[in-house]
């Protein structure tokens, strides 16, 4: 018998690509609402209890009354695709490449990685985690996301009648709500300094961090750190750590890029190895948010983890 999945915000930009990447799966089962129901809390209680899985595609707050409005006895898990639980107590961080497949099977609250850490995580935590990096320093995150990002609110800024952004720099206040989640869960001392951008086009990112290697205390060359990246995500499907033999000379993001789940990390150093730059490219609307909700709704519910992933 199929699963049932409610997406509760489901006419929004994360729940639609949702949607998009269980269409034809004979899986699942989607449960829905219709425009009248979708933001009445009987309705929304009724479908987040009845459903096997809910995937909450909501700002913060309404993310934590929809978990209110799931009674403890009703069996229904749930995967949080906002900020609400990254860091909370009983919440299993969604990102199977880094808490371990098995960890994300089994839970019966995910919280999904946000876009950005996604691509910070990638690149750092495994190398801190083997020490090949400090813990202690105080890394810079320069990164640039698609309008998508920002949800429909963002989308009608960039593509309502009259707009004229080519690009936005914001974070400006140096306290962006990821900052808690790249600091703990890569084990870092210190939040590092954040600054995000976006840009003209639709969907996709570039999360970049730059690294002074040579005055570093305790940072490996650049070689080794591409060397461990490679062996860590050597069965990580979704992952592709690029060799310098590819002779990579630019990243693009392209301003009608299709759907991608993939996640592309690339080491850069000059000559000598003195500095280096870690990059990470991915899609903010596929394993920056949807695609990973569905890897994770995948191991949940025992498919095939790349199952409707465009990888
Ligand atoms: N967009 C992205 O790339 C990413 C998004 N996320 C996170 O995913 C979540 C959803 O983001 P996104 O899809 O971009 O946002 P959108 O603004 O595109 O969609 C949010 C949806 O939630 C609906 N909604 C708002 N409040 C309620 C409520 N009380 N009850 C029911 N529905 C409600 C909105 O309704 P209405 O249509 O009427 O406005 C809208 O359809 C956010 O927490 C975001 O931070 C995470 C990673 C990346
Ligand atoms: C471009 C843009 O505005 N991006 C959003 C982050 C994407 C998002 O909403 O995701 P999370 O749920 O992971 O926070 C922001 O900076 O708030």
């Amino acid at each position: 018998m199929a699963h049932t999945v409610f997406i509760d915000g489901g006419a929004g930009t994360t729940g639609l690509e949702i949607a998009d990447r269980l269409e034809g799966r004979e899986e699942f089962e989607l449960v829905r609402l219709n425009d009248a129901e979708r933001k009445d809390e009987d309705c929304r209680r009724s479908a987040l209890n009845f459903a096997d899985f809910a995937i909450l595609c909501l700002p913060d707050d309404a993310a934590r009354e929809a978990v209110a409005l799931i009674d403890k006895d009703s069996g229904t898990r749930v995967i949080d695709a906002s900020t609400a639980h990254r860091t909370a107590k009983g919440w299993i961080y969604g990102f199977p490449e880094l808490v371990g497949p098995n960890v994300v099977s089994g839970a019966d609250r995910v919280s999904n990685p946000g876009c950005y850490p996604t691509g910070f995580l990638a690149l750092v935590a495994p190398l801190v985690r083997a020490k090949l990096l400090p813990n202690d320093w105080p890394y810079s995150v320069n990164a640039v996301s698609g309008y998508s990002g920002g949800g429909k609110g963002l989308i009608q800024r960039f593509e309502g009648e009259g707009s004229d952004i080519a690009f936005r720099a914001y974070g400006l206040g140096l306290d962006h709500k990821h900052l808690d989640e790249m600091k703990s869960k890569a084990g870092l001392k210190h939040a590092p300094v954040f600054a995000p951008s976006v840009i003209a086009g639709f969907r996709g990112m570039v999360v970049e961090v730059p690294l002074p290697i040579e005055a570093m205390r305790n940072s490996a060359r650049p070689e080794e750190l591409r060397e461990e990246l490679a062996r860590y995500y050597e069965n990580a499907p979704l992952v592709t750590v690029h060799q310098p033999e590819e002779d990579v000379s630019e990243l693009l993001l392209h301003k009608n890029a299709e759907p991608w789940d993939g996640l592309d990390l690339y080491v850069f150093a000059d000559k000598e190895g003195h500095t280096a730059r870690l990059i990470a490219v991915l899609d903010n609307l596929g394993k920056g948010a949807s695609g990973a909700a569905v890897q994770s709704l995948n191991l949940m519910a025992g498919c095939d983890p790349l199952a409707g992933l465009r990888a």
